[in-house]
Protein backbone atom coordinates (compact mmCIF):
# COMPACT_ATOMS: atom_id res chain seq x y z
CA UNK A 1 0.00 0.00 0.00
CA UNK A 2 1.11 3.53 -0.93
CA UNK A 3 1.92 6.30 1.51
CA UNK A 4 -2.32 7.72 0.59
CA UNK A 5 -3.62 4.23 1.83
CA UNK A 6 -1.49 5.31 5.17
CA UNK A 7 -2.93 8.08 4.89
CA UNK A 8 -4.18 7.75 8.52
CA UNK A 9 0.00 7.46 9.21
CA UNK A 10 1.62 10.18 7.38
CA UNK A 11 1.38 13.64 6.03
CA UNK A 12 2.63 15.87 3.65
CA UNK A 13 4.36 19.34 4.37
CA UNK A 14 5.46 21.64 2.09
CA UNK A 15 8.75 22.87 2.73
CA UNK A 16 11.35 25.19 1.21
CA UNK A 17 14.96 23.52 0.73
CA UNK A 18 18.63 25.31 0.48
CA UNK A 19 17.65 26.24 -2.63
CA UNK A 20 14.85 27.85 -2.38
CA UNK A 21 12.83 25.00 -3.86
CA UNK A 22 9.52 24.05 -2.15
CA UNK A 23 9.66 20.32 -1.48
CA UNK A 24 7.15 18.32 -0.35
CA UNK A 25 7.86 15.84 2.27
CA UNK A 26 6.49 12.57 3.77
CA UNK A 27 6.06 13.19 7.77
CA UNK A 28 4.95 10.91 10.11
CA UNK A 29 1.80 12.15 12.18
CA UNK A 30 2.31 13.49 15.20
CA UNK A 31 -0.36 13.47 18.17
CA UNK A 32 -0.40 17.12 17.58
CA UNK A 33 -2.74 16.67 14.61
CA UNK A 34 -5.32 15.17 15.95
CA UNK A 35 -8.15 16.84 18.01
CA UNK A 36 -8.58 14.81 21.43
CA UNK A 37 -12.16 14.26 22.62
CA UNK A 38 -13.89 12.15 25.47
CA UNK A 39 -12.35 10.04 27.35
CA UNK A 40 -13.04 5.99 26.33
CA UNK A 41 -11.78 4.31 29.37
CA UNK A 42 -8.57 3.83 31.48
CA UNK A 43 -6.76 0.66 32.11
CA UNK A 44 -4.44 -0.39 34.67
CA UNK A 45 -1.44 1.50 32.57
CA UNK A 46 -3.45 3.55 30.00
CA UNK A 47 -5.96 5.76 29.24
CA UNK A 48 -8.34 5.66 25.82
CA UNK A 49 -9.35 8.59 24.05
CA UNK A 50 -11.36 9.70 21.07
CA UNK A 51 -9.76 11.72 18.56
CA UNK A 52 -10.37 12.95 15.30
CA UNK A 53 -7.44 13.26 12.48
CA UNK A 54 -8.01 17.15 11.38
CA UNK A 55 -6.92 16.37 8.51
CA UNK A 56 -8.74 13.82 7.18
CA UNK A 57 -11.92 13.99 10.34
CA UNK A 58 -11.36 10.13 10.79
CA UNK A 59 -11.85 9.16 14.35
CA UNK A 60 -9.64 7.14 15.97
CA UNK A 61 -8.82 5.45 19.53
CA UNK A 62 -5.24 6.78 21.01
CA UNK A 63 -4.21 4.60 23.98
CA UNK A 64 -2.10 6.71 26.26
CA UNK A 65 0.60 5.38 28.03
CA UNK A 66 2.70 6.92 30.83
CA UNK A 67 6.56 6.21 30.24
CA UNK A 68 7.39 6.18 34.06
CA UNK A 69 4.82 4.16 34.94
CA UNK A 70 5.04 1.89 32.62
CA UNK A 71 8.76 1.39 34.18
CA UNK A 72 8.06 1.66 37.22
CA UNK A 73 5.46 -1.05 37.01
CA UNK A 74 7.70 -3.16 34.77
CA UNK A 75 5.27 -3.26 31.99
CA UNK A 76 7.67 -2.39 29.13
CA UNK A 77 7.88 -5.96 27.84
CA UNK A 78 3.96 -5.72 27.52
CA UNK A 79 3.90 -2.69 25.45
CA UNK A 80 6.30 -3.81 23.20
CA UNK A 81 4.22 -7.25 22.61
CA UNK A 82 0.77 -4.93 22.39
CA UNK A 83 2.90 -3.16 19.29
CA UNK A 84 4.52 -6.81 17.89
CA UNK A 85 0.86 -8.46 17.71
CA UNK A 86 -1.01 -5.33 16.57
CA UNK A 87 1.61 -4.63 13.41
CA UNK A 88 1.36 -8.70 12.71
CA UNK A 89 -2.68 -8.87 13.05
CA UNK A 90 -3.67 -5.61 10.01
CA UNK A 91 -5.64 -7.63 7.61
CA UNK A 92 -8.77 -8.37 9.93
CA UNK A 93 -11.98 -6.79 10.24
CA UNK A 94 -12.87 -8.68 14.01
CA UNK A 95 -9.07 -7.29 15.39
CA UNK A 96 -8.65 -3.51 16.44
CA UNK A 97 -5.56 -2.23 13.80
CA UNK A 98 -2.95 -0.48 15.16
CA UNK A 99 -2.23 2.11 12.39
CA UNK A 100 1.12 3.31 14.03
CA UNK A 101 2.76 4.34 17.17
CA UNK A 102 4.01 7.69 18.48
CA UNK A 103 5.95 9.01 21.11
CA UNK A 104 6.71 12.14 23.20
CA UNK A 105 8.97 13.03 26.40
CA UNK A 106 6.35 11.92 28.85
CA UNK A 107 3.94 9.30 26.88
CA UNK A 108 3.61 6.70 24.19
CA UNK A 109 0.82 6.84 22.02
CA UNK A 110 -1.19 3.98 19.90
CA UNK A 111 -3.57 5.47 17.28
CA UNK A 112 -6.28 2.58 16.64
CA UNK A 113 -9.54 1.70 15.35
CA UNK A 114 -12.35 3.45 17.19
CA UNK A 115 -14.90 0.65 18.63
CA UNK A 116 -17.53 3.08 19.39
CA UNK A 117 -20.45 0.37 20.46
CA UNK A 118 -18.12 -0.36 23.88
CA UNK A 119 -17.55 -4.14 25.31
CA UNK A 120 -20.01 -7.12 24.56
CA UNK A 121 -19.24 -7.60 28.22
CA UNK A 122 -21.62 -4.27 28.99
CA UNK A 123 -24.08 -5.39 25.61
CA UNK A 124 -24.69 -8.94 27.61
CA UNK A 125 -25.25 -7.42 31.40
CA UNK A 126 -27.71 -5.33 29.92
CA UNK A 127 -29.49 -7.83 27.53
CA UNK A 128 -29.10 -10.45 30.67
CA UNK A 129 -28.26 -13.33 28.19
CA UNK A 130 -28.41 -13.02 24.33
CA UNK A 131 -30.78 -15.58 22.22
CA UNK A 132 -29.45 -18.12 20.02
CA UNK A 133 -29.40 -16.11 16.72
CA UNK A 134 -27.14 -12.94 18.28
CA UNK A 135 -25.08 -16.30 19.86
CA UNK A 136 -24.19 -17.65 16.56
CA UNK A 137 -24.01 -14.01 14.96
CA UNK A 138 -21.05 -12.78 17.72
CA UNK A 139 -19.85 -16.29 18.58
CA UNK A 140 -19.17 -16.22 14.78
CA UNK A 141 -17.47 -13.30 14.52
CA UNK A 142 -15.10 -14.10 17.56
CA UNK A 143 -14.46 -17.53 16.26
CA UNK A 144 -13.46 -15.81 12.67
CA UNK A 145 -11.07 -13.31 14.56
CA UNK A 146 -9.44 -16.09 16.72
CA UNK A 147 -8.63 -18.22 13.46
CA UNK A 148 -6.97 -14.86 11.37
CA UNK A 149 -4.99 -14.43 14.92
CA UNK A 150 -3.80 -18.33 14.59
CA UNK A 151 -3.21 -18.06 11.46
CA UNK A 152 -0.56 -15.15 12.56
CA UNK A 153 0.99 -17.32 15.30
CA UNK A 154 -0.97 -15.01 17.92
CA UNK A 155 -2.40 -16.70 20.72
CA UNK A 156 -5.00 -14.06 22.54
CA UNK A 157 -4.40 -15.97 26.14
CA UNK A 158 -7.09 -13.39 27.60
CA UNK A 159 -10.30 -13.72 25.36
CA UNK A 160 -13.52 -12.53 27.38
CA UNK A 161 -16.09 -10.74 26.75
CA UNK A 162 -14.32 -7.43 28.00
CA UNK A 163 -11.78 -7.57 25.38
CA UNK A 164 -14.16 -8.27 22.70
CA UNK A 165 -14.99 -4.13 22.10
CA UNK A 166 -17.84 -3.06 19.16
CA UNK A 167 -17.68 -1.27 16.34
CA UNK A 168 -20.09 1.70 15.56
CA UNK A 169 -22.01 -0.94 12.75
CA UNK A 170 -22.31 -3.19 15.94
CA UNK A 171 -19.48 -5.53 14.15
CA UNK A 172 -16.88 -6.75 17.02
CA UNK A 173 -12.97 -5.76 17.48
CA UNK A 174 -10.91 -8.10 19.89
CA UNK A 175 -8.74 -5.84 21.51
CA UNK A 176 -6.06 -6.09 24.19
CA UNK A 177 -3.22 -8.09 23.31
CA UNK A 178 -0.40 -6.70 25.57
CA UNK A 179 -0.66 -10.62 26.94
CA UNK A 180 -0.99 -12.57 23.98
CA UNK A 181 2.31 -15.01 22.86
CA UNK A 182 3.65 -15.11 19.34
CA UNK A 183 4.38 -18.48 18.56
CA UNK A 184 8.27 -18.78 16.88
CA UNK A 185 8.29 -18.92 13.03
CA UNK A 186 8.92 -22.37 12.22
CA UNK A 187 9.91 -20.89 8.95
CA UNK A 188 12.30 -18.43 10.25
CA UNK A 189 14.78 -21.24 11.61
CA UNK A 190 14.88 -22.81 8.69
CA UNK A 191 14.05 -26.50 7.57
CA UNK A 192 14.43 -29.40 10.51
CA UNK A 193 14.42 -26.82 12.88
CA UNK A 194 15.00 -28.57 16.22
CA UNK A 195 12.39 -26.03 17.92
CA UNK A 196 8.55 -27.57 18.18
CA UNK A 197 5.98 -25.30 17.46
CA UNK A 198 4.86 -23.21 20.44
CA UNK A 199 8.16 -23.40 22.31
CA UNK A 200 10.16 -19.95 22.38
CA UNK A 201 13.73 -20.21 21.60
CA UNK A 202 14.97 -19.94 25.32
CA UNK A 203 13.64 -21.22 28.83
CA UNK A 204 13.92 -17.39 29.88
CA UNK A 205 11.40 -16.47 27.42
CA UNK A 206 9.40 -19.53 28.24
CA UNK A 207 9.33 -18.87 31.96
CA UNK A 208 8.24 -15.46 31.40
CA UNK A 209 6.00 -14.97 28.15
CA UNK A 210 4.00 -18.32 30.34
CA UNK A 211 4.17 -16.72 33.63
CA UNK A 212 1.31 -14.72 32.86
CA UNK A 213 -1.92 -16.26 33.29
CA UNK A 214 -5.43 -14.86 32.18
CA UNK A 215 -8.77 -13.78 33.96
CA UNK A 216 -9.82 -16.20 36.67
CA UNK A 217 -13.09 -17.21 34.82
CA UNK A 218 -11.22 -17.81 31.08
CA UNK A 219 -8.49 -19.12 32.18
CA UNK A 220 -7.80 -23.01 30.70
CA UNK A 221 -6.63 -26.28 32.87
CA UNK A 222 -3.26 -26.57 30.99
CA UNK A 223 -2.77 -22.73 32.04
CA UNK A 224 -3.59 -23.69 35.57
CA UNK A 225 -1.29 -26.57 35.80
CA UNK A 226 2.01 -24.37 34.53
CA UNK A 227 1.84 -26.31 31.01
CA UNK A 228 2.45 -23.37 27.85
CA UNK A 229 -0.60 -21.41 26.71
CA UNK A 230 -1.24 -23.03 23.38
CA UNK A 231 -3.94 -21.95 20.33
CA UNK A 232 -6.88 -24.46 22.30
CA UNK A 233 -6.05 -22.19 25.23
CA UNK A 234 -7.82 -19.94 23.54
CA UNK A 235 -11.03 -22.31 22.39
CA UNK A 236 -11.42 -22.76 25.91
CA UNK A 237 -12.05 -19.14 26.45
CA UNK A 238 -14.45 -19.25 23.74
CA UNK A 239 -16.88 -22.08 24.91
CA UNK A 240 -16.63 -19.79 27.95
CA UNK A 241 -18.07 -17.01 26.17
CA UNK A 242 -20.58 -19.17 24.05
CA UNK A 243 -22.02 -20.31 27.60
CA UNK A 244 -22.08 -16.93 28.92
CA UNK A 245 -23.73 -15.17 26.04
CA UNK A 246 -26.39 -17.90 26.83
CA UNK A 247 -26.39 -18.03 30.24
CA UNK A 248 -26.06 -14.96 31.31
CA UNK A 249 -22.71 -15.98 33.33
CA UNK A 250 -19.71 -17.77 32.78
CA UNK A 251 -19.39 -21.73 33.40
CA UNK A 252 -16.80 -20.82 36.17
CA UNK A 253 -17.46 -18.52 38.74
CA UNK A 254 -16.88 -18.96 42.40
CA UNK A 255 -16.61 -16.59 45.61
CA UNK A 256 -13.21 -16.41 45.14
CA UNK A 257 -9.93 -16.97 42.12
CA UNK A 258 -8.95 -20.25 43.86
CA UNK A 259 -12.55 -22.12 44.12
CA UNK A 260 -13.08 -20.90 40.65
CA UNK A 261 -9.79 -22.63 39.67
CA UNK A 262 -10.41 -25.72 41.22
CA UNK A 263 -13.91 -25.51 39.44
CA UNK A 264 -12.11 -25.57 36.31
CA UNK A 265 -9.66 -28.03 37.25
CA UNK A 266 -12.52 -30.55 37.92
CA UNK A 267 -14.48 -29.94 34.66
CA UNK A 268 -17.59 -28.52 37.78
CA UNK A 269 -20.52 -26.83 35.50
CA UNK A 270 -23.38 -27.38 34.81
CA UNK A 271 -25.93 -26.13 32.09
CA UNK A 272 -29.64 -24.06 32.90
CA UNK A 273 -32.68 -25.69 31.69
CA UNK A 274 -33.37 -24.63 28.79
CA UNK A 275 -30.00 -24.37 27.48
CA UNK A 276 -30.17 -25.20 23.32
CA UNK A 277 -29.52 -28.28 22.55
CA UNK A 278 -26.88 -27.74 19.71
CA UNK A 279 -24.94 -24.73 21.80
CA UNK A 280 -24.55 -27.50 24.69
CA UNK A 281 -23.31 -29.94 22.27
CA UNK A 282 -20.62 -27.17 21.40
CA UNK A 283 -19.70 -25.53 24.95
CA UNK A 284 -19.40 -29.98 25.94
CA UNK A 285 -16.54 -30.43 23.11
CA UNK A 286 -14.78 -27.41 23.97
CA UNK A 287 -14.40 -27.39 28.15
CA UNK A 288 -12.10 -30.39 27.41
CA UNK A 289 -9.70 -31.16 30.36
CA UNK A 290 -6.81 -31.96 27.52
CA UNK A 291 -6.51 -29.21 24.95
CA UNK A 292 -5.58 -31.41 22.42
CA UNK A 293 -9.10 -32.87 22.77
CA UNK A 294 -10.68 -29.33 22.27
CA UNK A 295 -12.79 -29.06 18.53
CA UNK A 296 -10.71 -27.71 16.43
CA UNK A 297 -11.62 -24.08 14.43
CA UNK A 298 -12.72 -25.59 11.10
CA UNK A 299 -14.75 -28.16 13.40
CA UNK A 300 -16.40 -25.07 15.01
CA UNK A 301 -17.06 -23.60 11.95
CA UNK A 302 -18.90 -26.71 10.29
CA UNK A 303 -20.36 -27.24 14.08
CA UNK A 304 -24.49 -27.55 14.00
CA UNK A 305 -24.99 -24.49 16.01
CA UNK A 306 -23.26 -22.44 13.47
CA UNK A 307 -25.58 -24.02 10.69
CA UNK A 308 -26.45 -21.37 8.46
CA UNK A 309 -23.60 -18.85 9.39
CA UNK A 310 -21.80 -17.71 6.19
CA UNK A 311 -17.91 -17.23 7.08
CA UNK A 312 -15.31 -15.33 5.01
CA UNK A 313 -16.22 -11.73 4.16
CA UNK A 314 -20.21 -12.08 4.14
CA UNK A 315 -20.37 -12.61 7.78
CA UNK A 316 -18.74 -8.79 8.42
CA UNK A 317 -20.98 -7.15 5.55
CA UNK A 318 -24.26 -8.54 6.99
CA UNK A 319 -25.89 -6.35 9.40
CA UNK A 320 -25.63 -8.12 12.83
CA UNK A 321 -29.45 -9.25 14.61
CA UNK A 322 -31.13 -6.69 16.42
CA UNK A 323 -29.92 -7.95 20.13
CA UNK A 324 -33.33 -7.94 21.58
N1 LIG B 1 -9.95 0.84 20.35
C1 LIG B 1 -10.79 1.19 21.33
N2 LIG B 1 -11.94 1.84 21.06
C2 LIG B 1 -12.79 2.19 22.05
N3 LIG B 1 -12.58 1.94 23.36
C3 LIG B 1 -11.44 1.29 23.68
C4 LIG B 1 -10.48 0.90 22.70
N4 LIG B 1 -9.45 0.28 23.33
C5 LIG B 1 -9.74 0.28 24.63
N5 LIG B 1 -10.92 0.89 24.86
C6 LIG B 1 -11.56 1.04 26.17
O1 LIG B 1 -10.68 1.76 27.03
C7 LIG B 1 -10.57 1.11 28.29
C8 LIG B 1 -9.11 0.89 28.61
O2 LIG B 1 -8.61 -0.03 27.69
P1 LIG B 1 -7.07 -0.49 27.79
O3 LIG B 1 -6.86 -1.54 26.76
O4 LIG B 1 -6.22 0.70 27.79
O5 LIG B 1 -6.95 -1.08 29.27
P2 LIG B 1 -7.58 -2.45 29.72
O6 LIG B 1 -6.91 -3.55 28.95
O7 LIG B 1 -9.06 -2.37 29.65
O8 LIG B 1 -7.18 -2.49 31.23
P3 LIG B 1 -5.96 -3.31 31.78
O9 LIG B 1 -4.75 -2.69 31.12
O10 LIG B 1 -6.06 -3.09 33.24
O11 LIG B 1 -6.20 -4.74 31.34
C9 LIG B 1 -11.33 -0.20 28.21
O12 LIG B 1 -12.48 -0.06 29.02
C10 LIG B 1 -11.74 -0.34 26.78
O13 LIG B 1 -13.10 -0.71 26.71
O1 LIG C 1 7.85 0.16 18.27
C1 LIG C 1 7.56 1.33 18.01
O2 LIG C 1 6.59 1.67 17.34
C2 LIG C 1 8.43 2.41 18.66
C3 LIG C 1 9.86 2.19 18.25
C4 LIG C 1 10.71 3.28 18.83
C5 LIG C 1 10.43 3.51 20.29
O3 LIG C 1 11.24 4.12 20.94
N1 LIG C 1 9.27 3.05 20.91
C6 LIG C 1 9.06 3.30 22.32
C7 LIG C 1 9.84 2.26 23.15
C8 LIG C 1 9.45 2.44 24.59
C9 LIG C 1 8.68 1.46 25.22
C10 LIG C 1 8.31 1.61 26.54
C11 LIG C 1 8.72 2.77 27.22
CL1 LIG C 1 8.26 2.98 28.89
C12 LIG C 1 9.47 3.77 26.59
C13 LIG C 1 9.86 3.59 25.26
C14 LIG C 1 8.27 2.26 20.20
C15 LIG C 1 6.88 2.73 20.58
C16 LIG C 1 6.46 4.03 20.34
C17 LIG C 1 5.18 4.43 20.73
C18 LIG C 1 4.31 3.53 21.31
C19 LIG C 1 4.72 2.23 21.54
C20 LIG C 1 6.01 1.83 21.17
CL2 LIG C 1 6.51 0.22 21.46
Amino acid sequence: EDWRERGAAMSTRQEVDSSGQVQTRLVKKGVKDFNFGRTLGEGSYSTVLAATDRQNLKEYAIKVLDKRHIIKEKKVKYVNIERDTLNRLTEHPGVVRLYYTSQDERSLYFVLDLASGGELLGVLKKMGTFDVECTQFYGAQILDSVAYMHSRGVIHRDLKPENVLLDRSMHTKITDFGTAKILPDPKAHGAGNNITPGSPIDGAEEDRANSFVGTAEYVSPELLNRSNACKASDLWAFGCIIYQLLAGRPPFKAANEYLTFQKILNLEYSFPDGFPAAARDLVERLLVLEPANRLPVDHIMSHEFFDGVQWGKELWRQKPPRLK
